[in-house]
């Protein structure tokens, strides 16, 4: 018999409880042993629990689970850093094998928590942390392990994606998504993580340890998320032919290892262009495969949840053929570069300047100059002073753009520049 107690009964405990019961003969042929849910942490004992069955095994009490010598398996679903991270450390330590969607710890602890795996021999399993319901840490781990990584690019936020789609599809303001997205379970407990970027730093961390064999620091790594860009920024770029999609990457150039999070326009026809709503893209470059692509639901309840019940099922395998000793060792640390700085890329600016031709013909010289930027003047034909302008810019570093800006911001007709946004290069 394999024992589990799992903390956390949200979104994705829910869903694991579920299609732990509902599979539960079928999972139990494929490992060729029972399996018993023996314990459930929660925060709060009071709250109505719908669809649990048996309610004694609910706890307050994490000293219950790890007191308990019959538990094999820990899967922590409780999210967050510090509580989470003292429960999965201890459960390490008595041997326990953990199972966690949590890519804020995975992310920012690789090191430690796999090194505390290897010497109480046990392990750590997190195919859940990264883009939901898609396997990607499995492909990266294990199909790609023979190959050489040189390219991921990849939608990794189901809240942030959803809430462009819906932007775009209904001319919405952001406040108004977000509530929806945390009703639908796709969101952070704080929602800053999603909208900030952060939880798609975590995420492309991750993916940068597995697949360069590295430690990186998310801190390290220059991060923005989606604020700032609004339903003109989206039917602008859509009218130009764009997108906009907060997309991470990771390149290896010359043997550093160059990683961005940032909005992106990516021109509509390109695979990231096509992924829409919750989902989740990610495109692989490699020396052999060339390019893997691979798609499906980056955040809710079930998506997710299978990801954490395929992981149970390498879990108890491992338990089954008593193979506990790691095979991932700690891994060597390695600086980052930052992408975006490297990068020589196309930009998008929106502005806002007084309707004046002075103005106007101040910021043509300024981009004539160098032949450097098409301009769009996006006259609303209404009595109003103020003029929208689009810059599309020939490729240019970005420090380079940021002195440019400077001139045109000092321009006494400039009244903001609202969004500066990169354009997505197409892999060839
Ligand atoms: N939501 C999603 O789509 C996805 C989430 N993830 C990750 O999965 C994890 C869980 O997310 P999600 O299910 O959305 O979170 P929820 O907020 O929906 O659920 C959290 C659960 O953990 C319990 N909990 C929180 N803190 C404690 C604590 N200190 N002690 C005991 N129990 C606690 C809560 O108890 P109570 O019910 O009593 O309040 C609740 O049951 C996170 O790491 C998240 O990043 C990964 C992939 C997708
Ligand atoms: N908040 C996350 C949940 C899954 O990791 C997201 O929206 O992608």
């Amino acid at each position: 018999m394999i024992n589990i107690a799992l903390l956390g009964y949200g979104t994705v405990g829910s869903g694991f409880y579920e299609i732990l019961k509902n599979n539960k003969n079928k999972l139990e042929n494929i490992v060729k042993e029972k399996i018993n849910l023996k314990h459930i942490l929660i925060q709060d004992l009071t709250k109505k629990r719908e669809n649990l069955a048996d309610k004694s095994i609910l706890t307050d009490d994490f000293n219950k689970i790890l007191m308990d010598p019959e538990v094999d398996i820990v899967v922590e679903l409780i999210g967050g850093e510090q509580a989470a991270y003292q429960y999965i450390k201890e459960s390490l330590v008595k041997n326990k094998i953990v199972i966690t969607a949590n890519k804020l710890l995975i992310a920012k602890h690789y090191n430690q928590l796999m090194t505390l795996a290897e010497h109480n021999d046990t392990h750590i399993y997190f195919e859940a942390s990264v883009a939901g319901g898609i396997p990607i840490i499995k492909a990266i781990r294990d199909h790609l392990a023979g190959d050489n990584i040189q390219e991921i690019d990849a939608i990794l936020n189901g809240t942030t994606n959803y809430i462009l789609s819906i932007m775009e599809e209904k001319t919405i303001s952001m406040k108004e998504t977000i509530q929806e997205a945390q009703e639908l379970g796709y969101a952070e407990q704080d929602p800053e993580e999603d909208l900030g970027g952060y939880d798609v730093l975590y995420k492309i961390c991750i993916l940068a340890n597995l697949a360069f064999d590295i430690s990186v620091n998310p801190e390290d790594i220059p991060c923005k998320g989606i604020k700032g860009i609004t339903s003109y920024d989206l039917i602008y770029a859509s009218e130009l032919g764009y997108k906009i999609k907060l997309i991470a990457s990771i390149k290896n150039i010359n043997n550093k290892i160059n990683i961005g999070v940032r909005p992106n326009l990516v021109e509509k026809g390109e695979y990231l262009a096509s992924i829409d709503g919750v989902f989740n893209g990610i495109e692989v470059f490699s020396q052999y495969s060339q390019k893997l692509s691979f798609d499906g639901m980056g955040a809710g309840k079930y998506p997710s949840a299978n990801a954490v019940i395929s992981d149970l099922i390498e879990a108890a395998k491992t338990i089954k053929e008593n193979k506990t000793k790691l095979e991932l060792n700690p891994l060597e640390k390695t600086p980052t570069f930052d992408l975006h700085a490297y990068l020589e890329q196309s930009f998008y600016i929106r502005i806002q300047i007084e309707k004046d031709d002075q103005t106007i013909n101040q910021i043509k010289e300024i981009f004539a100059e160098k032949d450097l930027a098409e301009l769009f003047f996006k006259d609303n034909k209404t009595e109003t002073p103020l003029l929208p302008v689009i810059i599309i810019t020939k490729k240019i570093k970005e420090d380079k753009l940021e002195k440019i800006i400077e001139k045109i911001e000092s321009l006494k007709g400039v009244l903001t520049i609202n969004n500066i946004i990169p354009i997505k290069d197409t892999v060839s």
